[in-house]
């Protein structure tokens, strides 16, 4: 036990011998993975857990944890050329959804409880000095999440978020701007409208989105608020994905959209800063 509102626990939900964190204000808590620093669970209010956990999820032989907020750092999906020149095989999103992050600091008052997590990473295929990675997530009304890195290097980062959502056909993602790539035809596509829904199989990366975004599903609303960012990805992968995905059964793509705040630009070696915080039925 760290103190009253910061505790260590062993498992959470069917991941029972995963080293995690959790964390409580008031009514709220939020549980977070040391394995990937991962938070895998928020809770604003009694009952109503803001995020998707894959009931298949698994933490073992290497394998990300499936559902709440993957960290995908350095590079997003397969690894740009810049980032992998020796043509390694990589694995996709990065490397720290398979570390154990270190607990750092903690701190508690009356307007917040906080964690910062930390993982070093040494012996990237394309920087040879070791380098520190740091989420902090601080629980109020709020969950935000922040990641950082003081280093400059090349490096991509997306907070990876699995929402809960009551009913999909149901789902909106809103506002987003018309202009997105999309990556299931590869194509750049102009929309008609500001808004995501689903109907099929979606993955969108957004350029340049707003700072605040809706996901509005049923009598269910999540505000995001990001910070850092110059993309947000939407996706579901719909029925025919799902069968091809481990960790997923094959009805589950009913019970969640990612909407992901992401640093993409590879434009230039700079420290990171992104941040995402969730207001749930705001
Ligand atoms: O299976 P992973 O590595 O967790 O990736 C899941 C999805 O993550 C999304 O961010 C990508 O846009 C998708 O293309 C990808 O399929």
């Amino acid at each position: 036990m760290v103190n009253e509102r910061i505790s260590h626990q062993i498992g959470f939900n069917h991941l029972c011998d995963l080293p995690c964190i959790k964390l409580q204000f008031g009514n709220a808590s939020a549980v977070i993975s040391l394995y990937g620093g991962q938070v895998l669970s928020y809770v604003p209010k009694a009952e109503e857990e803001v995020l998707w956990l894959s009931p298949k999820a698994t933490w073992h032989n290497n394998t990300p944890i499936r559902g709440g907020v993957p960290v995908c750092w350095p590079w997003f999906g397969p690894a740009d050329s810049r980032l992998n020149p020796m043509q390694m095989s990589l694995p996709n999103h990065g490397v720290v959804r398979t570390m154990l992050w270190q607990l750092t600091e903690q701190r508690c008052n009356n307007k917040y409880t906080r964690v910062v997590l930390a993982v070093t990473v040494n012996g990237l295929p394309y920087h040879s000095d070791s380098v520190t990675l740091q989420l902090t997530v601080t629980l109020s009304d709020t969950l935000s999440i922040d990641i950082a890195c003081a280093d400059k290097l090349l490096q991509q980062v997306a907070l990876h978020s699995y929402f809960n959502i009551p009913k999909l056909e149901q789902t909106l993602v809103q506002p987003l701007p018309q202009h997105y790539l999309d990556k299931v035809s590869g194509k750049s596509m102009m929309g008609t409208t500001t808004t995501a829904e689903f109907t099929s199989e979606v993955d969108r990366i957004y350029q340049q989105p707003a700072d605040d975004i809706h996901i509005i599903s049923a009598n269910t609303r999540v505000h995001i608020k990001q910070h850092g960012h110059d993309a947000t990805i939407v996706w579901n992968p719909w029925q025919d994905k799902s069968r091809h995905i481990n960790d997923l059964a094959d009805n589950n793509y009913l019970e969640f959209v990612c909407v992901e705040t992401a640093r993409l630009q590879l434009d230039t070696a700079a420290p990171l800063q992104l941040n995402q915080t969730l207001i749930a039925d705001y």
